[in-house]
């Protein structure tokens, strides 16, 4: 258990380590590419661990570096492995792997931890199998562990049935280019988190795969082709910087990430507008965005279902300012590392916060934090929970987060940079 020590008003620049959702990507385009890419300012934490550990047992070469790793695709060949593919509850790895191993031509068997096997994945699987891959759920729960009986993947038309995730349809963009004819995706109902579904695109664009993908996200026509080897450089983790900007929102003063750059891939730096939205000033600064507070936030009213990470980040927010923050759209954090939607309402209402939840909103009726209080914080082995709920700490004595180290999921030096604001 750590207890955080309050701050006063701010002023701190730091940079965070890389995008985990860019690494996860890139590796796998480098992988799949014919010839060696350079990855430089790749993440390195447990979920890339897993990752990058997994395409390594598909036979793929991966020489890691301290600031950049070196990757030896292998055209799209993908090797058998007897051992299962176990991927702890990286839930972008499971359903992004699971097609990588579907290019392959031998059985797999995809697991998990306890928390993977709660993750659906079942509308992945149905789109594959649309692709003639034999798929199918061990338990049949529509969730890992999976057992693959790999050939390749057909091409054609597939549909991808409507599902809380939009790792499904980034998975089936980024094998699509190795099927045996052009691929055509058709996507049903909404779709959420959009901005990582543009991420994906933008990094095949960047290894040399162009996708015709309707404005709506409705169909994708994708060419065969194969990756193309480069060096790619990959930005600083905007969801990790978020409790970084949040920090400033809650305390005052500034807080610049320098890594982070305007215009970011990453979805999740639209949470900066969002804090500008509550009272902060935002700003640029060279290569990085700064955050400053001087005056009262007052709450907002918001759709996060784009941008799901950073609802547990702006809800700690919320906590500290003056009036009602409706957060709706976001069914979809029940099925990330934990229940994020009623973790995060419980432990804010442990807090003193005022928080009322609902299947997919919750609302935040904030009193400049004058009723929040120290609290010991379950953080559910959620590394979202125990860095949100660190910067409430940086406010109100008291609060003691438990389990801090499931931060190493996507920063494992969290608790370093973290000590370095003030
Ligand atoms: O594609 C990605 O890199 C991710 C997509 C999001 O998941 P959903 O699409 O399931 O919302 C996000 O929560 C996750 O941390 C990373
Ligand atoms: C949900 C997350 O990751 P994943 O889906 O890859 O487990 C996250 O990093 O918040």
């Amino acid at each position: 258990m750590i207890e955080i020590t309050p701050v006063g008003k701010l002023d701190t620049t730091l940079a965070v380590p890389g995008s985990k959702s860019l690494t996860q990507r890139a590796l796998i385009a480098a992988s799949l590419a014919d010839g060696t890419s350079r990855l430089i300012g790749p993440l390195a934490s447990e979920d890339t661990e897993y990752s990058s550990g997994a395409l390594a047992q598909m036979g793929m070469d991966i020489e890691k570096g301290t600031d950049a790793w070196i990757v030896k695709g292998q055209g799209g060949k993908i090797n058998p492995t007897a051992e299962p593919i176990f991927l702890g509850n990286n839930g972008t790895a499971t359903r992004f792997l699971t097609s990588v191993a579907a290019l392959g031509n031998s059985p797999y068997l995809i697991d998990g931890d306890k928390r993977m096997h709660e993750r659906p994945i079942g509308p992945l699987m149905q789109a594959l199998q649309g692709w003639g891959v034999d798929i199918s759920s061990v338990k049949g729960t529509g969730c890992p562990p999976l057992s693959i009986n790999a050939g390749g993947l057909q091409g054609g038309e597939t549909v991808l049935p409507e599902g809380k995730s939009s790792q499904y349809l980034s998975s089936l963009l980024l094998v699509a280019p190795y099927a045996r004819k052009a691929a055509t995706l058709r996507v049903e109902g909404e779709v959420l988190s959009k901005p990582y579904v543009a991420m994906t695109l933008a990094v095949m664009a960047e290894f040399g795969i162009w996708v015709d993908a309707a404005k709506d996200y409705s169909t994708f026509t994708v060419p065969q082709g194969c990756y193309k080897a480069r060096e790619y450089s990959i930005e600083g983790d905007a969801s990790n910087a978020s409790y970084f900007w949040a920090a400033a929102a809650v305390c005052g003063g500034k807080v610049t990430v320098s890594n982070v750059p305007v215009p970011s891939l990453q979805g999740d730096a639209m949470l900066v507008p969002l804090l500008g939205r509550m009272g902060c000033e935002v700003t640029r600064e060279g290569n990085g965005i700064t955050v400053a507070a001087s005056r009262p936030l007052e709450g907002i009213t918001v759709d996060m279902g784009d941008m799901p990470d950073v609802v547990p980040t702006l809800a700690v927010v919320a906590a500290f300012a003056e009036g009602v923050t409706k957060i709706t759209n976001i069914a979809h954090l029940r099925i990330k590392e934990c229940d994020r939607l009623s973790a995060v309402v419980t432990e804010l209402t442990k807090m003193g916060a005022k928080v009322e939840e609902f299947p997919d909103a919750m609302i935040i009726h904030g009193d400049s934090g004058r009723g929040i209080h120290g609290a010991e914080i379950e953080t559910y082995k959620d590394h979202r929970m125990a860095m949100c709920f660190a910067v409430a700490g940086l406010r109100v004595p008291g609060v003691r987060i438990t389990g801090e180290g499931c931060v190493a999921k996507s920063f494992p030096d969290f608790w370093e940079r973290f000590a370095l604001l003030k």
